[in-house]
């Protein structure tokens, strides 16, 4: 794992959160993003060499839609930057960890991402993500 590649927050309204978080980082999103494969609209904010994005819920029943009926809005899921996320891949599941998926899948911001179930982490859900070159 390089570095947290970003903070995914799940929230109800992507347009009263993103005015909220423009006045809590000072800064605009410097993307807006529908990932369809995911049922998600999502935004994104630099924060110095981080990232915070923002996922509101296209349908009700996508992972969003039900983690905020369970747990309502909050952090959703930490992202980790990855060189080779095949090889992470492997390396998780040869440690125990479970993957969710055998291949990567195309997420937002131009990347390769894959998901860590939360039980197998203490409970936070994990995305891995490489650049798309
Ligand atoms: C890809 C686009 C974008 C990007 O950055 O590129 C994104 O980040 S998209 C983000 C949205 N997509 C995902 O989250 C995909 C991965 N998530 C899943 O596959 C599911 O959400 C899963 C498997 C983690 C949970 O789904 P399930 O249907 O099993 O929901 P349950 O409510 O029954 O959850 C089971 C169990 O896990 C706990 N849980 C669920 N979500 C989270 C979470 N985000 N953080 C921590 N814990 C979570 C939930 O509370 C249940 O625990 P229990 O003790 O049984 O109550
Ligand atoms: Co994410």
């Amino acid at each position: 794992m390089k570095k947290i590649e970003h903070l995914g927050v799940a929230v109800k309204n992507l347009e009263d959160s993103n005015a909220l978080f423009e006045k809590l980082l000072g800064e605009a999103p410097y993307k807006e993003e529908v990932v369809a494969s995911e049922g998600v609209r999502t935004s994104f904010f630099k924060n110095g060499p981080n990232k915070i994005e923002l996922l509101e819920s296209l349908n009700d029943n996508g992972p969003i839609a039900t983690f905020l009926a369970k747990k309502g809005e909050g952090i959703h899921h930490v992202a980790f930057e990855v060189a080779d996320i095949r090889s992470e891949i492997a390396r998780l599941k040869q440690e125990g960890f479970e993957v969710l998926g055998d291949e990567p899948k195309r997420g937002a911001d131009n990347k390769w991402v894959v998901f860590v179930h939360p039980k197998s982490t203490n409970g936070i859900l994990i995305e891995l993500c490489q650049e798309i070159k």
